[in-house]
């Protein structure tokens, strides 16, 4: 080591607060209290990443009001989609320097020896240590997470707008792979715009696909239209979904991104998708199941496929988009401590893009 990395390495070390500012739950549903707690150590496989800002995910809600089959660790801190600045790093880690721009994603680790992980198919792991789940994550100022698997960001890009990246865009970007389709067919995505949707347009517009997005009321109309939708259909008022997703793509969706949180939605999705289409179920609201008129999907060869976060390298390609502007979460930031007036706003369905906590306040 050279001694300036050495010296950055030492401030670092000396500069770094005992106690740090998190929101905590310690029953699901329960309090989120703004408090102080330890800095997290870093074990030595692991960078150590002073969180600057973290997008708030439908799914953080679920977590925490338990609305998942899977079972966090309590007390918590949620949170998965953060972009900070690396300050520390465990004395195995060598791909990474004090200083770089680094996310906290929904897969803090893997074990990166089973079969799922040696075939890319790390989200399949079932060694896996999730951030905000069994891990405490993003809603905090300092997060310790596993080298190889955080992604780097870059640094041509504001934080804030990057957060968003590390799951949202990840995921969709994910998501868009999977249904295969190809430039100039169309996608439709329902929860167009929300946090997930919002950013999902914008990626398939990058692939020239075309879009038509499903959501409700005018200002997400309007966001739709700016970040490059064609056909917005609002589900609060249109008569016939089906019909008019069929009518505005001239015979049904290529493909659809099924990420509005209802089950209706989903199931809806596999009457408007085009002959030989596929289906890509991307949200998880609690208790749902798909179902598919068996003949229906038959005759009509429709593909559905279910889609969870990405890989390492579908994370890193996604964020080349983030860094090459042709993708740009549409955020408003407000305060770390102001997370529950974040969870009912999207339990209400208000959100318009992402809400993004910034964690110095
Ligand atoms: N599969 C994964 O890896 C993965 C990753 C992240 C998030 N998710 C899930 O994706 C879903 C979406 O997350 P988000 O953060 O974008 O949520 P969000 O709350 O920001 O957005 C959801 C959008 O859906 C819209 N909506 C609600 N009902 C609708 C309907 N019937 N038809 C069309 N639109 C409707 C809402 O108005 C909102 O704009 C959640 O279920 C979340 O848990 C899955
Ligand atoms: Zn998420
Ligand atoms: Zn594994």
């Amino acid at each position: 080591m050279s001694s300036r990395a050495l010296t950055a390495r030492v401030l670092s070390v000396m500069t770094l607060p005992k106690t740090q500012k998190a929101m905590v739950f310690s029953e699901y549903g329960g309090d989120l209290e703004y408090r102080d707690i330890p800095v997290p150590t870093k074990k030595a496989n692991e960078i150590l990443i002073n969180v600057k800002y973290s997008g708030v995910c439908h799914s953080d809600l679920y977590v925490w009001k338990n609305r998942t089959p899977m079972t966090s660790k309590l007390p918590l801190v949620g949170g998965h989609e953060g972009a900070g600045v690396v300050v520390g790093m465990g004395s195995n880690v060598k791909n990474w320097k004090i200083g770089d721009k680094a996310g906290v994603k929904w897969l803090n680790s893997t074990c990166m020896t089973c079969e799922h992980c040696e075939l890319g198919n790390e989200p399949s792991c079932l060694k896996s240590e999730y951030n905000g789940f069994t891990r405490n994550g993003s809603f905090q100022q300092y997060v310790a997470v596993d080298a190889i698997h955080a992604p780097r960001l870059p640094d041509n890009c504001d934080l804030a707008e990057l957060a968003p990246a590390s799951c949202a865009g990840v995921t969709v970007y994910k998501a868009i792979k999977s249904a295969n389709i190809r430039a100039g067919q169309w996608m439709a995505i329902t929860g167009a715009c929300g946090g997930l949707g919002s950013v999902a347009i914008q990626y398939c517009k990058a692939m020239g696909y075309r879009v038509v997005g499903i959501d409700a009321g005018e200002a997400k109309a309007n966001l739709f239209k700016e970040l490059g939708g064609e056909v917005f259909i609002d589900f609060t008022k249109s008569k016939d979904l089906v019909a008019d997703v069929v009518s505005a793509t001239n015979g049904g969706a290529h493909g659809v991104l099924s990420i509005a949180a209802t089950e209706d939605a989903i199931n809806t999705s596999v009457k408007y998708v085009r002959s030989n289409g596929t289906c890509v179920i991307v949200s998880v609201p609690d208790g749902a199941y798909c179902k598919s008129d068996v003949f229906n999907q038959v005759v009509k060869s429709i593909s559905i496929v279910g889609t969870y976060v990405a890989n390492r390298a579908e994370t890193r390609e996604a964020i080349d988009f983030f860094a090459r502007g042709l993708v740009k979460a549409p955020i408003e930031i407000v305060p770390l401590s102001q997370l529950l007036q974040v969870y009912k706003k999207i339990e209400s369905g208000e959100v318009i893009g992402r809400y993004v906590l910034d964690t110095s306040m």
